[in-house]
C-alpha cells in the first residue's frame, strides 16, 4: 500500500493564517486523496518560521486532522541540535505520527557518523515516535550517500523507520531500498516528476509539493501501478510531467507552488516569506492556462478537442 503524502504547509500569508487548516485538510482528504501529511518541511519553509510558529503549525495540523488523517509527520530539523530536539518532544506529546529531519546544514556534518550522531540525539528526545531521515542534498549541501546513512542506522537509532528521499540519484535510493530488504522501512521519494521510476525501484510511499494539487492524478498512477497497468502508469507520469516540465521552464519552487495551490483549492495560502519572493502574476497566469488546458483544473468547455487533455 502506498501512502501519499503531501508536503505541507504553506503558511498562508507572512503571519500565519491559522484559520485555514481545518479547510486545507478537507481540501486535500476530499479533493486530492491525500491523507498523510508532511509538516514544517520544504514547502511548508518550516525553516524560515521561528520555533514557536513551528510549534503551533504542528498543533494546528495535528489537531485539525484528526479522525481525518492517517499520518501526520512533523519535520524537526534545525541548526540547533538543542531546538530540534525541543521540536521533536512536542511533536511526541501533541500526537504527532512521526518526526523527520534534515542534515545541518551552516556547519555540517562532513561524514556518515558524525550525521548520524545529530540525527540520534534528536530522535532520542522522542523516543517512541517514528523517526525519518529527510535526504535533500540540493537543499542542505550535505551530500553524503543515503545509502550509507542508512547501512547500520538501526542501531544507532531504533526509532529508524524510513527515507524522505529527495534527489535525483536513483541509484542511491535503489541501493537504499536493495540493501535494506529484510527491515520494513518506508521509503518515501520527493521528486514528483521521476515517482514511477521511484516505484519501481521499490519507493514505498512519495512525499511532494505538487501532490497539493496533483494529489488525485498522482494516486491515479499509484493505482495503475498497483495492478501492475505500466502502460497506464507511464500515461499519467507523462500527463505530470508536461506540467511540472512546462513550470519548471517559468522558474518553479516554493513560492510558484503556493501560487498555483491558491488557484486551484481556493485556499489562500498567501506568499512565501523572504528571502523568497511571491510569484509573479505572469507565472500564475501561465499555470493557470497549463493547468486547463491538461484538464487538471476541469472545465468542460475545454474538453471537446483538446488534444492535450490528461483526464
Ligand atoms: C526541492 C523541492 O521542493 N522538492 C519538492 C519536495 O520535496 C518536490 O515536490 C518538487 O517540488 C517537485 O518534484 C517538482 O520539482
Ligand atoms: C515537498 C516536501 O517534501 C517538503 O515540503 O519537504
Amino acid at each position: 500500500m502506498y501512502c501519499l503524502g503531501t508536503s505541507l504547509l504553506h503558511p498562508p500569508f507572512r503571519e500565519i493564517n491559522f484559520s485555514v487548516i481545518g479547510q486545507y485538510v478537507d481540501y486535500l482528504v476530499k479533493e486530492q486523496g491525500v491523507k498523510n501529511i508532511f509538516v514544517n518541511g520544504t514547502t511548508g519553509e518550516g525553516l524560515s518560521l521561528s520555533i514557536s510558529e513551528r510549534r503551533r503549525v504542528a498543533e494546528e495540523w495535528v489537531t485539525k486532522g484528526r479522525n481525518k488523517l492517517d499520518q501526520v509527520v512533523i519535520h524537526v530539523g534545525a541548526l540547533s541540535l538543542k531546538e530540534s530536539q525541543e521540536l521533536a518532544q512536542h511533536a511526541a506529546e501533541i500526537g504527532a505520527d512521526g518526526i523527520a529531519v534534515i542534515a545541518p546544514f551552516f556547519l555540517k556534518p562532513w561524514n556518515k557518523d558524525v550525521l548520524i550522531n545529530f540525527l540520534k540525539e534528536v530522535a532520542a528526545a522522542a523516543p517512541a515516535l517514528p523517526f525519518y531521515y529527510y535526504h535533500i542534498p540540493a537543499l542542505t549541501g550535505v551530500k553524503i550517500r543515503a545509502e550509507e546513512v542508512l547501512d547500520g542506522i538501526q542501531e544507532k537509532i531504533p526509532t529508524f523507520q524510513g527515507l524522505k528521499f529527495s534527489d535525483t540519484d536513483l541509484l542511491d535510493f535503489a541501493q537504499c531500498v536493495d540493501q535494506n530488504r529484510q527491515r520494513q522501512f518506508a521509503f518515501l521519494f520527493g521528486v514528483d516528476e521521476q515517482l514511477l521510476s521511484a516505484l519501481v525501484m521499490g519507493a514505498t510511499g512519495a512525499v511532494g509539493s505538487t501532490y497539493n494539487y496533483l494529489g488525485k492524478k498522482t494516486n491515479q498512477m499509484l493505482e495503475a501501478f498497483e495492478r501492475k497497468d505500466f502502460s497506464s502508469a507511464l500515461n499519467h507520469q507523462f500527463c505530470i510531467q508536461r506540467f511540472i516540465n512546462f513550470v519548471v521552464k517559468l522558474g518553479f519552487g516554493v513560492s510558484q507552488t503556493k501560487a498555483i495551490m491558491t488557484l486551484v483549492s481556493g485556499i489562500p495560502m498567501g506568499p512565501p516569506r523572504l528571502p523568497l519572493q511571491k510569484a509573479s502574476r505572469e507565472f500564475t497566469d501561465n499555470a493557470e492556462a497549463k493547468l486547463r488546458s491538461l484538464d487538471f483544473l476541469s472545465f468542460n468547455d475545454l474538453k471537446d478537442g483538446n488534444l492535450e487533455a490528461c483526464s
